[in-house]
């Protein structure tokens, strides 16, 4: 099996490096293109993968076609690539908001796997997300599964609108959580802590409640409520919290997210 990814940005990067790492694939297996030319330096530089430059010399090689650049970049690659593929080539699009149709439409294939990924991918703790067309087999979707595993864990979802959602909670939701604590490291300097103490009380602080979180059947809500003494620090906090409507505002932005995909679907039809 050969796999080629086209885009090698945060996300085609950290999945050949995750699919090299998993032992599913070895170093000649695995192929990357990108278009930028300081890219293709770097990527020379890392021998265990092989490099390319121009679509005709790697894409006809591939079993599965794995697109990781913008969705922006998509019609214009699409429209390259569809003299070059086979019908029983798998793509496996990690684009936000291009739809399986519209895949389909632009490269002449069937066989289409729609996944949503998000950055902790990086340190092998992502989520992918993902549903596939109809033409693709169940020994396909293990295979593909497996290859989307090597960056952390994924979830089969029953169809495409789950993808878009899956956008604004787990896709962008890494950038939430990023908000959330650049908004405490701000106020750890404000009251005027150092910039590596600020970092170690934010980041521990996530670190740990996750940590609890994961390791109990105990909900958010639960927890919090755990911290909260009646009349105390924490319930000062919250109550703030409640009075500026911040929960609804979180889950207007995730609905901004979910939206925003949907709206790209159409965009990029
Ligand atoms: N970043 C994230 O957290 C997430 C991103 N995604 C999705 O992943 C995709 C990639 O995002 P990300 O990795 O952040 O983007 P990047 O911009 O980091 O990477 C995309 C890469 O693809 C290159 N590229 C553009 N057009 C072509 C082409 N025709 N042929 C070959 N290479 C090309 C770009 O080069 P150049 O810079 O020169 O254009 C760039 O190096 C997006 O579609 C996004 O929706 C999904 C979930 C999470
Ligand atoms: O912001 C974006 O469009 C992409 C999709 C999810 C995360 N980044």
């Amino acid at each position: 099996m050969k796999v080629l990814v086209i885009g090698a940005g945060n996300m085609g990067l950290t999945y050949a490096e995750g699919m090299s790492k998993s032992k599913m694939l070895k170093k000649n297996q695995i192929m990357i293109l990108d278009n930028s030319k300081e890219k293709l330096e770097e990527l020379h530089q890392i021998s265990h993968f092989d490099a390319y430059k121009n679509l005709e010399d790697c894409v006809p090689e591939a079993d599965i076609i794995f697109i990781a650049v913008k969705p922006y970049h998509a019609e214009e690659l699409f429209g390259r690539m569809a003299t070059l593929v086979k019908p029983e080539q798998i793509i496996i699009s990690i684009m936000a908001g291009v739809t399986i149709d519209t895949i389909k439409k632009l490269t002449g294939l069937e066989k289409i796997v729609r996944a949503m990924p998000n950055l902790p991918a990086q340190v092998g703790k992502g989520l992918t997300s993902y549903v596939t067309s109809k033409s693709v087999s169940r020994i396909e979707r293990l295979t593909v599964e497996s290859l989307l595993d090597s960056t952390g864990k994924s979830i089969l979802v029953s169809n495409e609108k789950f993808i878009d959602a899956s956008t604004g909670i787990s896709g962008s939701g890494p950038a939430y959580v990023f908000y959330f604590m650049q908004s405490m490291t701000e106020a750890a300097l404000q009251m005027g802590f150092s910039e590596s103490v600020s970092k170690v009380l934010v980041s521990q602080t996530f670190t740990g409640a996750v940590e609890l979180f994961n390791q109990s059947s105990l909900s958010a809500n639960s927890w919090m409520q755990k911290v909260a003494s009646k009349g105390g620090t924490t319930r000062a906090a919250l109550d703030s919290m409640e009075d500026n409507n911040v929960n609804e505002l979180i889950k207007e932005a995730a609905y901004a997210a979910f939206n925003r995909a949907i709206e790209m679907g159409k965009e990029n039809k």
